[in-house]
């Protein structure tokens, strides 16, 4: 019968240290023996060492040493809505050097007759005036930016900046002409995604494409072209191959021909404006994310603190079919911005760069925060930030929202501050300039981007007074 000997205390197996504190260090095992499994003690022993290194493994992982002044990185800062990127097109195949088949060992091809026969049997493939056809290397792959509707944002782009199309295809030829080469492949495009309303530059240069329709398309980089392939010829022989070809290799310069041409490279600056009807604006916390997923499916994050709202959201209403033709009964989509300060047209807070994304809306809805200290003061606020950075967007038709009316020291200001609020503003409006179509918008565009500095200054001078008054006021509350 086998039984279990427990080993002799004598023998050590595992030479643990007697401060068991310092278990926790890996070193304290490092000097261990192998340990081979088979005995009952051996096998505890063993568990009990993994776990102590396992623990103090993980103990590694959770708190790593904490970083010292030299080893801190400062990580820029990522738009998601602005990118630089590189593309760069695919080089053309290669053509090749070829030799007539018969060139190659003359004693093969001769007839009984001593006449060439190979030269006869041999068909080639030929144009339709008899001239022979050599083959190309393939093209390069083009780079094409196209608007995908799947796409949010442009963050991808900064862990990843640079995209290389494929080369062509090379001719492949051992070296004598046949029937049977082809042209090297044409390498596929290299398409690149990126959301709906992206406008494509160069880098400091002019307007590729405004991508703002789903399957709109621009070729940033050609392709480079395919090299040719040069017939090799012995000068005695090249007269009379040159009326079937003109493509013979006279010295060791020609080569250059055969080599496949480079494709483009081209750094390319990506803007996102995002493509909504309507754009809601207010101070951080006024709301305008609980209201637009009130309103709409999207689902923003809503936090009471400002600048929850990091991106533009984007809400699709849907049209109520049921109220006819008229003017309600249109889809839309809104976009919620994030919170705007006193001072984001110079950047304070998260900047003007969001106040891009108003370009393209039709209709601005201002989110005031009913309860807030001075409803009016923000109000204005938000109003002169926008007048700041394009005054053009206070021409646009908008409708005031003051919100968190449940809160009864907001609901018993309402009329006040609805009548108040419906004051500030002309009460002629000019239809013409009151909304802005989207190719009206481009002459702006170039100024807004490099910071609005061209406005001419009689707008910017304009009171906000002398803007349009409000469609409509109105008091809601989400909750
Ligand atoms: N009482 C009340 N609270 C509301 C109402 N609407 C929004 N809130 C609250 O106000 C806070 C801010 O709401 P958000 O929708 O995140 O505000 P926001 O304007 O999008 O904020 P940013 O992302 O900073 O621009 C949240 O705690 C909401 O619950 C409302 O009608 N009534």
């Amino acid at each position: 019968m086998l039984s279990w000997v427990p080993p002799q205390r004598s023998s050590p197996i595992l030479n643990l240290p007697s401060d068991k504190a310092s278990w926790a260090s890996p070193s304290a095992f490092s000097s261990q023996p192998f340990l081979p499994y088979g005995s009952r003690r051996k096998w505890i022993a063993q568990k009990h060492y993994r776990s102590i290194v396992l623990k103090s493994v993980l103990a590694k992982v959770k708190n790593p040493p904490s970083p010292t002044p030299e080893t801190l990185v400062k990580e820029s800062h990522k738009y998601f809505d602005e990118v630089v990127i590189t593309v760069r097109a695919g080089d053309g195949g290669h053509g090749a050097i070829l030799g007539l088949p018969n060139q190659k060992d003359p004693s093969k091809s001769q007839g009984k007759f001593g006449k060439d026969k190979t030269e006869k049997r041999t068909s080639f493939k030929r144009d339709f005036d008899g001239s022979l056809i050599l083959p190309v290397g393939g093209h390069g792959g083009d780079v094409v930016i196209y608007a995908d509707e799947s796409k949010d944002t442009l963050l991808e782009f900064h862990k990843k900046s640079r995209y290389n199309a494929k080369r062509g295809g090379n001719v492949d030829a051992m070296g004598v002409l046949s029937s049977q080469l082809h042209n090297g492949l044409a390498a596929p495009a290299l398409c690149i995604p990126v959301p709906l309303g992206t406008v494509v530059k160069q880098k400091r240069g002019k307007l590729l494409a405004d991508l703002a329709h789903p399957g709109d398309e621009v070729v940033v980089a050609r392709g480079g072209q395919g090299g040719i392939s040069l017939l090799e010829m012995p000068k005695h022989r090249r007269k009379k191959v040159m009326t079937v070809t003109t493509n013979i290799m006279r010295d060791e310069s020609d080569k250059v021909l055969v080599y496949g041409q480079p494709g483009e490279e081209v750094s390319l600056q990506l803007i996102l404006r995002v493509v909504a009807d309507v754009g809601l604006v207010g101070l951080p916390n006024a709301g305008k994310s609980t209201l637009l997923a009130a309103i709409t499916l999207a689902k923003p994050d809503i936090a009471d603190y400002p600048f929850t709202t990091l991106m533009p959201n984007l809400g699709r209403l849907d049209g109520d079919p049921s109220l006819g033709a008229g003017q309600f009964s249109s889809e839309a989509t809104l976009a919620d911005l994030p919170g705007l300060i006193e001072g984001a047209h110079l950047g304070k807070g998260l900047g003007r760069n969001f106040l891009r994304h108003l370009r393209r809306t039709r209709l601005l809805v201002h989110v005031v925060d009913a309860a807030a200290e001075d409803p009016v003061r923000d109000y204005r606020t938000v109003k002169e930030e926008l007048r700041m950075y394009n005054p053009d967007y206070l021409e646009r038709p908008y409708i005031v929202v003051l919100n968190k009316i449940d809160i009864p020291e907001a609901m018993e200001r309402l009329p006040n501050l609805t009548e108040e609020i419906q004051r500030i503003g002309s009460d002629k409006v000019d239809l013409e300039t009151g909304t802005t179509s989207e190719t009206a918008d481009f002459p702006l565009a170039r100024n807004e981007d490099q910071g609005d500095n061209n406005i001419p200054r009689e707008k910017k001078a304009k009171e906000i007074e002398e803007y349009p008054q409000p469609i409509a006021v109105v008091g809601v509350s989400v909750l």
